[in-house]
């Protein structure tokens, strides 16, 4: 097995990434004096995300689209694995690298089995590993195949097209994937729905994943480690979120990351630290009478139906429950990931006027509810923490630092207050 064709991925959270090397590389464009990208050396561990942001102009797309070759450097080495890229055939390197980009840019005359089918095929695989393969993807980007594998792109809708294209670049289960503003095009609402999902994937695959962003909220959300670039692709700073947000290394970076930092903190913290409530619940086909008793006793006004494979399929409130038995609900329910973020949550709880929401984990399975009060409670528990950081840090070091916390934390009380 050579370095770039990873093991099969396994629902294990084993990584299945290959680590990316970039050293001194150098894009100069024919007819241009200065290089567009100037000598970036950088390390992308196996099995994480890194987001590219900065400035428009600045070489996130360029320094991309050099680690398969759609760009060549100009001088420079890139490795994957422990493989030059140079070494490799473009045609063979591309296709062990998954590539996403803004609205999918799928094939508007094949199907979306046929979309994404594209790489297996011309890797040579047979027709039934392609079909199953198809059907698995689809499932993992929360497309039901038998609904979707023979539509066309017109027929789905922008984030549905952005799930196929994400589905696509994982077809043949490539190490690497690169992104390039890959949910640049759709709704906030939908947004975060395709970032919670790949962070969900991403828990299960492992890959390593290179991504361009012009959304420094979208980059803390889904990092593990930033990188920001300045001209040139000169790295301002390249390190996790949390560093970026808590020491940014010059005024560059802070004034980035921009002021009031707090609610940015807030994209940091996850559900997964927030207890969850664990709601009644029903299943499709069972008596409503027996679900209403139950969520009587509960004290609960509401019943999450899930179907059989434990995902949330709605959220109805008990006087909605007509009829003998539980159908399947028609409302669109949005769920929340356990890896969203408490502005995520804030953001879902406002839209659905249950003052809470339902979280998901691995393969969209019901996990439990989250309520506001528990959210406020959190971000009560990390402003506190916060102050004693920014307390203990005055003490040894004194000046700016603090100011800059006292600034945070002046942010966070005003959100709490307001909302909570
Ligand atoms: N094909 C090209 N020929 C000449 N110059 C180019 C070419 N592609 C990009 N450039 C220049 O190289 C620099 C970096 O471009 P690049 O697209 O990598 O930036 P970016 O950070 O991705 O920008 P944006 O955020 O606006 O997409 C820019 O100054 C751009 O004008």
């Amino acid at each position: 097995m050579t370095a770039t064709e990873a093991a099969p991925s396994s629902a294990t959270g084993e990584v299945s990434g290959a680590e990316i090397r970039l050293e001194d590389v150098t894009k100069v464009y024919p007819g241009q004096k200065a290089p567009a990208v100037d000598g970036i050396s950088l390390t992308i561990p196996a099995g994480e995300i890194a987001m590219f942001v900065g400035p428009s102009g600045c070489g996130k797309t360029t320094t991309l689209k050099m680690i398969n070759r759609l760009i060549e450097p100009s001088s420079g080495t890139i490795v994957i694995g422990d493989q030059d890229v140079r070494k490799r055939g473009v045609d063979e390197l591309r296709r062990t690298i998954g590539y996403v980009i803004q609205g999918g840019s799928l094939f508007p005359h094949m199907t979306v089995a046929k979309n994404i089918a594209i790489v297996p095929k011309l890797l040579g695989w047979d027709d039934d590993r392609i079909v199953k393969r198809v059907d698995e993807l689809l499932d993992l980007v929360s497309l039901d195949p038998s609904r979707y594998r023979d539509r066309y792109p017109r027929e789905l809708s922008g984030g549905q097209q952005q799930r196929v294209g994400v589905a696509r670049g994982l077809a043949a289960d490539p190490p690497v994937i690169l992104m390039d503003e890959p949910f640049g095009a759709v709704d906030p609402i939908t947004r975060q729905r395709l970032q919670d999902e790949l962070l969900s994937i991403q828990r299960e695959l492992r890959k390593t994943i290179v991504c361009v962003t012009h959304d420094i909220d979208e980059a803390i959300k889904m990092g593990d480690r930033i990188l920001i670039l300045q001209e040139q692709a000169h790295i301002a700073q390249y390190d996790t979120p949390d560093v970026i947000l808590g020491s940014p290394a010059n005024e560059f970076v802070a004034d980035f990351v921009g002021a009031g930092s707090s609610l940015k903190q807030l994209s940091l913290a996850r559900i997964s630290e927030v207890e969850l409530r664990s709601a009644t619940t029903a299943r499709i086909g069972e008596r409503t009478a027996e679900v209403a008793q139950r969520a009587q006793a509960n004290g609960d006004l509401a019943v999450v139906v899930l179907d059989d494979r434990d995902r949330p399929r709605g959220w109805p409130w008990l006087r909605q429950l007509k009829g003998e038995t539980i159908v399947e609900p028609t409302e669109d329910l949005v769920n929340l990931d356990s890896r969203a973020t408490l502005n995520d949550a804030l953001d879902t709880m406002l839209s659905n006027g249950h003052g809470g929401a339902v979280v998901t984990g691995d393969r969209d399975a019901y996990l439990g509810v989250v309520d506001f009060v528990a959210v406020t409670d959190h971000m009560r528990d990390m402003q506190a923490r916060a102050n004693q950081s920014a307390a203990e840090a005055g003490s040894e070091t004194g000046g700016t630092r603090i100011a800059r916390s006292d600034d945070e934390i002046d942010h966070g009380t005003d959100l709490a207050g307001t909302d909570g």
